[in-house]
């Protein structure tokens, strides 16, 4: 019989082919593509006249570095690069940072509909979702319906809500300074807007402001979870791995974090499932919430209504954007007022003022219009806004940043600091100073300030945030003599996650309540 010729010719093949072989043209063609793709991003690309560090420009894999081998924050190292390559500088292949403060409005405006940065955004696993949606037309039907549950007079209607959290707030502070304890301020108003936001949006409370030492477990998980969500900024497959991991795998993996996280996201989806299976549930609730709005076919104006997947997503997100952010400018702004003996004795006379019998608590019309609390709580939204950028995609027919012309598809982003702490903006920038608010620059302070960023995708939570920044001051300050534990000083300094992690001591102070 004769031998199968070609059967013996692939066998001789895959014998001189070893493993070995394959991996070797494995490597050869991804370093043959990572070597083509550097020199692509460094010389050819469409930013390549942008200065910056050649590693920055060849690869993303530059930044990843920075954050997670060395450790340390764009926003460590970012004042060096701008002194060194000038107001704009490529921080990655496609990302362009600038200092110019003028920049921010070229950026964020009405007329701006761009796109937000889809690695970015989708980090947060909520892509159907207001803050998350890409695209500006997705976005804009969601906030219209739900733009009016934050509207000043609703606000104002809810106010007995959030009165209900600072008592909640005020009463633990209490009982930990008769325990001899100083409180963990920087917890304590991250737990009670957690509370606020979820009784406010969902009517659930998750009592965080009842955990031991404010220590509770959602709370210290949404914090955990920030390196983690830059992680996720680099990898897609990253997002989509803990989008599918498997619930009760999260919940007896030993992490606390990964449990907590998965529980919140449990009892929120069970929520949702509850409203569609029987939408007159919604009845039972004392006031409007999120879903009364979002499944409503008037409030959606015929508009197919939002999936169950949507829903989740919309809770999710909401927690995310609305109670940390507040809770870090609580932080900041009690910070400085207590490091500040003028500051102080200025907010202390004031509040004692309007507010002269301890029992009988203002109503928020009231102190929203104290305008030294009205100036303090700027300080703090300009000193350290909750929230510190927020890249954007440029248009397919480019756009002038800074006098600079940026190609289309470039993304392009401004910290705060440079607004905020520039000299151009703000005078003595970098002195917590609410007098500059009360002045005659006070105006060009106001329109300068971009805590809440500006534009179409600028926040929808700012009525809500403002109350509980008013208020959460007013009660602490007229209801304790409050005393910084200096066993513990505390520090600002952060990482920069999208939101800041403050990585220092947090602000601890002794809470004696105020006899009159
Ligand atoms: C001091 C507190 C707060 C600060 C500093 C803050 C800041 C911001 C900033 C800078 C943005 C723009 C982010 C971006 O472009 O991606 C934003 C968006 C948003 N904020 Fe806030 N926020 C605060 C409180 C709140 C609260 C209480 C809520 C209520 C739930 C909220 C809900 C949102 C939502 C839904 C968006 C997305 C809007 C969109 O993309 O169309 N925020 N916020």
């Amino acid at each position: 019989m004769q031998p199968d010729t070609s059967f013996s010719f692939v066998r001789s093949l895959t014998a001189t082919i070893s493993v070995q072989h394959v991996l070797l043209a494995v490597i050869v063609s991804a370093l043959t593509w990572v070597i083509c793709s550097a020199f692509y991003n460094v010389y050819l690309h469409p930013l390549a006249r942008f200065p910056g560090p050649k590693l920055a420009a060849a690869s993303t894999y530059w930044l990843f570095h920075q954050e997670f081998v060395r450790g340390i924050s764009l926003s460590d190292i970012r004042d060096d690069l701008h002194s060194q390559y000038g107001d704009i500088i490529r921080v990655q292949p496609n990302l362009l940072h600038f200092a110019n403060p003028h920049a921010y409005n070229d950026i964020y405006n009405l007329k701006n509909k761009w796109d937000k940065d889809s690695a970015v955004y989708g980090a947060f696993d909520t892509d159907q979702s207001s803050a998350c949606f890409i695209k500006y037309e997705d976005a804009k039907p969601r906030r219209d319906v739900l733009s009016p549950m934050f509207s000043r007079s609703s606000i104002l209607k809810m106010q007995g809500l959030l009165q209900e959290r600072v008592d909640v707030l005020c009463d633990a502070l209490a009982e930990q300074y008769a325990a001899g304890k100083s409180s963990n301020l920087y917890l304590g108003f991250r737990c009670f807007a957690t509370d606020v936001l979820t009784l406010f949006c969902y009517n659930k409370s998750l009592e965080a402001t009842k955990a031991p030492d404010f220590e509770a477990e959602i709370v210290v998980a949404l914090e955990s979870m920030l390196p983690i969500l830059s992680l996720c900024k680099y990898s897609s497959f990253l997002v989509k791995l803990l989008h599918y991991f498997p619930a009760w795998l999260a919940k007896n993996s030993g992490s606390p974090v990964l449990s907590a996280l998965f529980r919140l996201r449990e009892l929120l989806a069970a929520q949702v499932d509850a409203v569609l299976r029987d939408p007159t549930e919604l009845t039972l609730a004392p006031h409007q919430i999120i879903y009364h709005a979002l499944l409503s076919p008037e409030a959606n104006k015929g508009r197919a209504l939002p999936s169950r997947q949507s829903l989740i997503d919309e809770a999710l997100i909401l927690l995310g954007a609305g109670a940390d952010s507040t809770g870090i400018v609580l932080t900041v702004a009690a910070y400085y007022v207590l490091h500040d003996p003028h500051v102080r004795r200025r907010l202390e006379a004031e509040l004692r003022e309007a507010w002269p019998v301890l029992e009988e608590v203002p109503r928020y019309e009231v102190l929203e219009k104290l305008p030294y609390l009205a100036a303090v709580t700027k300080e703090g939204l300009r000193m350290f806004p909750g929230v510190i950028g927020h890249p954007r995609v440029v248009p397919p027919q480019g756009a002038l940043i800074s006098g600079a012309f940026i190609p289309g598809g470039t993304v392009v982003g401004q910290s705060f600091c440079y607004v905020h702490r520039s000299p151009l903006m703000y005078e003595r920038p970098e002195a917590f100073w609410p007098e500059r608010w009360l002045g005659p620059g006070a105006k060009a302070c106001e329109s300068a300030l971009s805590a809440f960023s500006k534009g179409p995708r600028s926040c929808f939570g700012v009525n809500l945030a403002y109350a509980e920044i008013h208020m959460g001051i007013a009660n602490v300050f007229r209801r304790f003599e409050l005393r910084v534990d200096e066993a513990r000083p505390a520090s600002l300094a952060i990482k920069e996650h999208f939101v800041p992690l403050f990585i220092g001591e947090h602000l601890h102070a002794y809470c004696k309540p105020a006899k009159d």
